[in-house]
C-alpha cells in the first residue's frame, strides 16, 4: 500500500490486530450472527477480483491449506475458474480432513482436485500461484516439503491470502521461512506483520478487503499497535499565536561535537536547522569549536553545564556527531537531570552501551530515544530486553524498560511508548537512507518537544513529517540538507492556519 504522506487525512484503519485479536473478532462476529461461510465467500471472491485486476488470465495454481485460509483458496479458485481462468487446485490435506466452512466451500468445487503428495505438485504451465495454505496465526514452521516446493517456485508471482504462509502476522517474523509474495490480500484489519520487517517486504503490495464485519466488533483487550496517522497528533501541532514571543515557542539546546573528540559538527547543524524549521523559537548549538551556520542559529562555546543551567531551555538534544565517550554520557546525564524534554540519538545512545541502566536511572523527564538497529542493539545488550525477538517486541520491551519513547528507525520505523503502545510508520522513501537524515529527524522531534508537544506526539508527528519531507524531495538525488527545506510547506498542510 503506497501512501501520499502529504495527505492530511489518508483513509485506512489504524488498528493492527494480532492474530489472537483477529480470532476474537471472528468469534464475536459468529456470535453476532455473521456466518463464516459468507465471510469466507466474500474473502475468496475479493482475492479473485484483485487477481483479475492485476493479471490477465493465465494458468493459476491455488494451494489450499487445512483451515479457513484454505477455505478462502477454494472460493478464489472457484471464482477464477468461473471467470474462465485455467485453474489447478492443490489441497494440502485430503478433503475428508476439511471441516466447517472450508469443507462447505470445497464441496462447491466441481473440477478435479490434486491432493499434495511427497515433494508437491508439478508446476506444468503454472504462471501464477495463490498461497492459501496458512493464515496469520500460524504457530509452527511450514512443513519442510511445502517450504522446499515454495522455495523452488520463486520465479513465479505469488498471491498470498492473508499473509505469505509461514509469516507470523503478529510480529512480521517468519516462522523459519515464508515465501516472497507479489501481492497480499488481507481481511477486515491489517496485522502488525504486514508492516514490520521482514514481513512488510515479504507481503509485496498489500490489499485490505472489507468483508463486512461491523466496526463495533472489537477484540476484548487493548489494541496496542497502530499505524501512524495525522489524526493521532495533528491537533498537537500548533501555529504561532498572537501573544507568542520567541521564548514561548521554546528554546532548544543541541550539543555539537568537536572534531578533536571524534565528533562531527555537521550532524548537530542539521538537527538545529530542523528544530528551527518546525518552529522552536530559539535553537542553540552548544559547541566547543567555533561553528558557523545559518546566522539565526545561536552558537555558543559556553560549557554544556551552563546550557543545562539555562532555566528557559525547553528541550535538549544530544548525540548527533557528539563522539562516543564518557564525556558524552556525562553530558546526557546532566541534561536528563534537568527534567526538561530530551532527545537522544546516535553517540548519546552508544555512549551508554553496556551501561544502559545508568541512563535509565538518570532520566527525569520526557525522553525520546531515536536508535537505528545498530544503536539499539548496542544500547540494549545486557538489559532485560530480549534481542532475539522481532522489532515490534524489542521496541516495546525497550520502551517499557527504559521508561522512554523509543523511535526504532528503519523502513518500518516503530514508535514505542512506555505504556506498551506502538505506532508503526511503514511508509518512508528509501532515499532517506542517507547520512544525516537521522540527524534531521532528531532535530524535528526536538523542535516539536521544545514547543511543548508531548514525547509521544512529537515522535509520531516527527517521523511522519520526516518521511513526508523525504517523499517531497523525490526519489533521486536527495541529501539530508534538502529535507529541512521542505518542512515549511509540509507543516503548512498539517497545522491549522494562524489567526492574527
Ligand atoms: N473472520 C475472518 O477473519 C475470516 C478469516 N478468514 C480466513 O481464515 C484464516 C484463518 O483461519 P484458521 O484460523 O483456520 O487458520 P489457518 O492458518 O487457515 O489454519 C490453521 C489450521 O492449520 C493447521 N496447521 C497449522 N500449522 C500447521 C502446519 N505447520 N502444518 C500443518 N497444519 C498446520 C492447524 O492445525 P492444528 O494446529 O490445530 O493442528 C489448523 O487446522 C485467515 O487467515 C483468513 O484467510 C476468511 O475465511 C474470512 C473470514
Ligand atoms: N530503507 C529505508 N526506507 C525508509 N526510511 C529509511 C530507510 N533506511 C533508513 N531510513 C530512515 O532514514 C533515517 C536514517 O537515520 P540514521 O540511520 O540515524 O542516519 P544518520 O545517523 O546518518 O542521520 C531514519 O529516519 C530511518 O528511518
Ligand atoms: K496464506
Amino acid at each position: 500500500m503506497a501512501l501520499d504522506l502529504l495527505t492530511v487525512a489518508p483513509d485506512y484503519p489504524l488498528d493492527l490486530l494480532t492474530p489472537a485479536q483477529m480470532g476474537a473478532v471472528d468469534a464475536q462476529a459468529a456470535l453476532a450472527g455473521l456466518v463464516v461461510f459468507d465471510l469466507m465467500d466474500r474473502a475468496g471472491t475479493e482475492v479473485a477480483e484483485v487477481v483479475q485486476t492485476r493479471w490477465t488470465p493465465r494458468p493459476v495454481l491455488v494451494l489450499c491449506g487445512p483451515g479457513n485460509n484454505g477455505g478462502d483458496g477454494w472460493v478464489a479458485a472457484r471464482r477464477l475458474r468461473d471467470a474462465g481462468w485455467p485453474v489447478r487446485l492443490v489441497s494440502l490435506v485430503p478433503l475428508s480432513a476439511l471441516t466447517g466452512a472450508a469443507a462447505a466451500h470445497a464441496a462447491r468445487w466441481s473440477a478435479p482436485v490434486e491432493v499434495w503428495e511427497g515433494a508437491g505438485p508439478s508446476l506444468g504451465e503454472t504462471a501464477l500461484i495463490v498461497d492459501a495454505l496458512f493464515g496469520a496465526g500460524l504457530t509452527r514452521p511450514l512443513p519442510p516439503a511445502v517450504r522446499r516446493w515454495l522455495a523452488r517456485t520463486t520465479a513465479l508471482p505469488l498471491v498470498a491470502v492473508d499473509v505469505p504462509s509461514g509469516l507470523d502476522g503478529g510480529t512480521g517474523v517468519p516462522l523459519g521461512w515464508a515465501p516472497q509474495a507479489a501481492l497480499t490480500v488481507t481481511f477486515h484489519r491489517y496485522k502488525p506483520g504486514h508492516f514490520i520487517m521482514p514481513g512488510k517486504s515479504l507481503c509485496g503490495d498489500l490489499h485490505l478487503i472489507d468483508i463486512c464485519i461491523p466496526a463495533n466488533i472489537r477484540p476484548p483487550d487493548r489494541i496496542e499497535t497502530q499505524l501512524n496517522h495525522p489524526r493521532l497528533w495533528q491537533t498537537a501541532l500548533r501555529p504561532p499565536r498572537l501573544a507568542d514571543h520567541k521564548f514561548t515557542r521554546g528554546w532548544a539546546m543541541i550539543r555539537a561535537g568537536h572534531p578533536e573528540s571524534g565528533g562531527m559538527a555537521g550532524a548537530a547543524i542539521l538537527s538545529s536547522r530542523a528544530a528551527r524549521r518546525v518552529g522552536a523559537g530559539l535553537v542553540s548549538l552548544v559547541t566547543p569549536a567555533a561553528l558557523s551556520d545559518w546566522p539565526g542559529t545561536m552558537v555558543t562555546t559556553k560549557p554544556w553545564a551552563d546550557a543545562c543551567a539555562e532555566k528557559r531551555a525547553t528541550g535538549f538534544l544530544l548525540g548527533p556527531g557528539n563522539g562516543v565517550s564518557p564525556a558524552t554520557a556525562a553530558a546526557v546525564l546532566a541534561a536528563a537531570a534537568t527534567g526538561a524534554p530530551l532527545v537522544l540519538d546516535a553517540d548519546a545512545l552508544t555512549s551508554f552501551a553496556g551501561d544502559a541502566d545508568r541512563l535509565r536511572r538518570g532520566l527525569a523527564g520526557p525522553c525520546v530515544l531515536t536508535p537505528h538497529e545498530g544503536e539499539f542493539a548496542r544500547l540494549f545488550a545486557g538489559t532485560p530486553v530480549d534481542l532475539t525477538q522481532g522489532r515490534l517486541s524489542r521496541a516495546r520491551q525497550a520502551a517499557r524498560w527504559m521508561g522512554a519513547t523509543i523511535v526504532l528507525k528503519g523502513p518500518d520505523t516503530l514508535i514505542a511508548h512506555p505504556d506498551g503502545r506502538v505506532i508503526v510508520q511503514p511508509w518512508a522513501p528509501p532515499a532517506l537512507a542517507t547520512a544525516g537524515s537521522g540527524d534531521v529527524l532528531a532535530g524535528i522531534i526536538l523542535g516539536l518537544m521544545a514547543l511543548g508537544i508531548s514525547a509521544s506526539d512529537a515522535a509520531a508527528a516527527g517521523v511522519w513529517l520526516h518521511a513526508a519531507a523525504g517523499q517531497r524531495a523525490g526519489a533521486h538525488g536527495m541529501i539530508a540538507e534538502d529535507l529541512v527545506d521542505f518542512l515549511p510547506e509540509i507543516l503548512d498542510k498539517f497545522i491549522e492556519k494562524s489567526l492574527y
